[in-house]
């Protein structure tokens, strides 16, 4: 398919330069059908740009009557761009490979043999080989590897690796794991060509975990010219596709670049992936974080030395019930919400969206950057604070390419906030124009103006 002019340029990810491109404004025409790949075994990466066409049609469409600026699409790398992979493990006489279930191109589903992922890291491809061999050729380590009724489709064999070149694995089995298997993988991996570099393996069953060395790897995000480095921990959320999240991390830094000053709070933070990025652009900052991923959280903000945040272990739904019934919560760890005035609201949700309540304390704010996994529940989320919020920046994050999924980011401002704005800026120019020649006493003038509107704000805060 040719790509029109208006669709513009779009970046390559592996080039990680630049951002974007900026497309037209919403196409009234209802847009093709996508063309996704069945199956992400089988990708045909020269259909990666029709596929990301007509994704961008979809979200141009579904926003359009939001009014939102042009789109910003960034474009992943159309093979090896997914960090992850999970795999159920299957036994065959003496063979024994790696399947996962999908559906195939006439959308019934099937299970399928799985000896490459094109669309995993080369470093993830390399391991799949190297590991199943060594495996197979081992009576402890493949006995009971993902020992499970074909119809439980768990998967048993967990694939993680990073940019830096770190990985992990986690093999799930059912039987007890003891030394010898953790000495049988030492082994193996001592004979590891140098090439690769070792990966953390962890081993579970039922009621057992058991680690041949860590659970976790070291991240380095490349944003901006800065390296930011992340731990990631096991059967812990991370994005999945690390070029992606280098630009996501990006735009949402270059979104609240005008922040500075304010206070941000954070939702969903997860191990602190936007709340390390975003931290500089803000005074203070507050994140909130599952139970799982809080220690990752606190030692990623060490790493990286960003010292003006502050974590809460709670979920949204208890933080936001705290902060609007002004209530004092342990958890909260002695932090006092009713001195903290916050400008700016982040939120990175499940696919589910923002729950009725947070959606309320989004109202609170004064500006909001939303990132997205699921377009359908940010439109039904938006569509309730859309009288209250302009959007001043959109973009779309191909970070599921070939399949339906679309990663997407808003920023949000407040109409009224705005429109102060605009009112400062004209109260400002009538002074300049009244006394043309006093350039000390009109920037006097300037400073109080935007001061007081500053004590206003507060006050409302
Ligand atoms: C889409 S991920 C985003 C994480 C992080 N922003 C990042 O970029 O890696 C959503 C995160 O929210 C967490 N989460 C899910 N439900 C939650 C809830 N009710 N309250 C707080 N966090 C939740 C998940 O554990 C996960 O870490």
């Amino acid at each position: 398919m040719t790509r029109s002019k208006a669709q513009g340029r779009r970046v390559e990810a592996a080039a990680e330069a630049a951002p974007t491109s900026e497309v037209a404004p919403p196409a009234a025409a209802t847009p093709a059908p996508p063309k996704f790949s069945p199956a992400l075994t089988a990708i045909d990466p020269s259909q990666y740009d029709s596929q990301l066409e007509a994704k961008e049609q979809r979200i141009r469409n579904l926003f359009a009557e939001f009014n939102p600026p042009p789109l910003q699409a960034f474009r992943s790398r159309p093979e090896h761009y997914r960090m992850r992979a999970e795999f159920r493990v299957w036994h065959e006489g003496d063979d024994l490979f790696y399947i996962m279930y999908e559906k195939d191109g006439e959308g019934k589903n099937r299970d399928v043999r799985v000896d490459s992922f094109p669309v995993a890291s080369e470093l993830l491809n390399e391991l799949m080989g190297l590991l199943r061999d060594h495996i197979k050729a081992s009576p402890i380590l493949r006995h009971k590897l993902g020992h499970q009724p074909r119809k439980v489709s768990l998967p048993q064999a967990n694939f993680h690796t990073t940019l830096s070149g770190q990985s992990m694995v986690s093999l799930i089995y059912h039987k007890k794991l003891g030394e010898e298997w953790k000495e049988e993988l030492r082994g193996v991996l001592a004979k590891a060509p140098s090439s690769t570099a070792t990966p953390q393996i962890i081993g579970r069953s039922r009621g057992q975990k058991v680690c041949v060395d860590a659970d976790e790897v070291q991240e380095v995000l490349s944003v901006d010219g800065q390296q930011l480095k992340q731990v990631q921990v096991e059967a812990s959320f991370s994005q999945p596709n690390g070029g992606m999240c280098q630009h996501m991390l990006s735009w949402a830094r270059s979104a609240t670049a005008g922040s500075t000053g304010g206070e941000l709070l954070e939702l969903y933070c997860g191990n602190g992936n936007f709340t390390v990025a975003l931290a500089p652009n803000f005074r203070k900052a507050s994140s909130q974080v599952s139970k799982s991923s809080v220690a990752a959280a606190k030692r990623n903000f060490e790493l990286n030395g960003v010292g003006n945040v502050f974590v809460a272990r709670m979920s949204s739904e208890e933080f936001t019930a705290a902060w609007k019934e002004g209530r004092q919560m342990r958890r909260l760890e002695g932090l006092d919400l009713q001195s903290l005035s916050f400008t700016t609201l982040l939120v990175d949700p499940p696919r589910a969206g923002l729950d009725s309540q947070t959606v309320q304390l989004l109202k609170d704010f004064q500006s909001v950057v939303y990132i997205s996994c699921n377009p359908d529940t940010l439109h039904a989320n938006l569509a309730e604070v859309r009288d209250l919020f302009e959007i001043k920046r959109f973009a779309m994050f191909d970070q599921f390419p070939y399949t339906h999924h679309v990663e997407c980011g808003v920023y949000l401002q407040r109409r009224e906030q705005q429109q102060d704005e605009q009112a400062a800026a004209a109260a400002d120019k009538q002074q300049a124009d009244v006394a043309p020649a006093t350039n000390g006493a009109a920037a006097t003038a300037d400073e109080g103006g935007r001061g007081a509107k500053r004590k206003a704000e507060e006050g409302a805060a």
